[in-house]
């Protein structure tokens, strides 16, 4: 993957700029808004530069003309694997739940795509501020998260402290989303996390977001579902869900 990081942020602008889906996934009402606030936002922010591949299929290959001929092939070996590993863990979260295997996998849409961001982290030497992405959970089902081996930047909140999650060479970091949050009524979390930058050194993530299709369902699981522990999320299609987070997110 790192191979086709290189390939990606090498590329020239015009190149990167029929690739790069280039600001966050957002519902599009809400993009203005969504502008005005970054403006507001630490200086920090601007240190890091983010590559996003918006609705990647990678059994697409074919189709993939925008994407750099060089990586192509890679790119899509890398997320079939990763989105295959996200489905494993799926089914392993649903045997805990005693559901079917394929649960999660049928209720978001059985689907293909994925968003991706390519994140590169430059070095800073302010220690106040440092932050490069800012405090947020991901608005999605599942995250894998490959990180640089040799660089700190991730942490994630723990009882009300800030821990940050070693790298582990040739290992991934597993997000739950606050989709598996609202399917499982709470009893499986997610995180909130931030990426920090580093004083002296570079830092890269790739995170890769398994999302439903924009008509799924979003709603608990009827088991979980319970008078004492009533429904914690909003239950709606997922374009409506997405629409609604940002909102909030953003006071609207
Ligand atoms: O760079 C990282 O380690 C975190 C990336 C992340 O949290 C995200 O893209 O949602
Ligand atoms: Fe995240």
């Amino acid at each position: 993957m790192w191979k086709a990081y290189d390939t990606l942020y090498q590329a020239p602008a015009e190149q990167r700029a029929i690739f790069d889906h280039g600001e966050p996934f957002l519902p599009p009402s809400l993009r203005e808004k969504f502008f005005e606030m970054l403006k507001s936002f630490p200086k920090g922010v601007d240190l890091k530069d983010t590559i996003r591949l918006h609705k990647f299929n990678p059994d697409d290959e074919d189709r993939m003309t925008h994407v750099p001929q060089e990586c192509r092939k890679l790119l899509c070996a890398y997320f079939k694997s990763v989105r295959d590993l996200g489905f494993q863990i799926l089914e392993t979260i649903s045997e805990s739940l005693g559901i079917e295997r394929d649960y999660f996998r049928n209720v978001t849409g059985n689907n293909p795509e994925l968003n991706v961001s390519i994140h590169r982290y430059s070095p800073y030497e302010d220690a106040e501020q440092r932050m490069g992405l800012p405090v947020h959970v991901d608005i999605d089902i599942l995250t894998i998260l490959l990180q640089t081996d040799d660089v700190e930047g991730l942490e994630v909140k723990k009882d009300d402290r800030w821990v940050v999650v070693k790298p582990v060479a040739g290992s991934f970091v597993i997000n739950l989303g606050e989709v598996i949050q609202a399917i499982t009524n709470g009893k499986y979390r997610s995180v909130l996390h931030r990426g920090m930058l580093n004083k002296d050194k570079v830092r890269s993530s790739v995170a890769c977001f398994l999302v439903p299709t924009p008509d799924s369902m979003i709603e608990p699981i009827p088991h979980l579902v319970t008078e004492e522990n009533p429904p914690h999320h909003l239950i709606a299609d997922w374009a409506t869900y997405y629409h609604h987070h940002f909102a909030k997110a953003l006071k609207l």
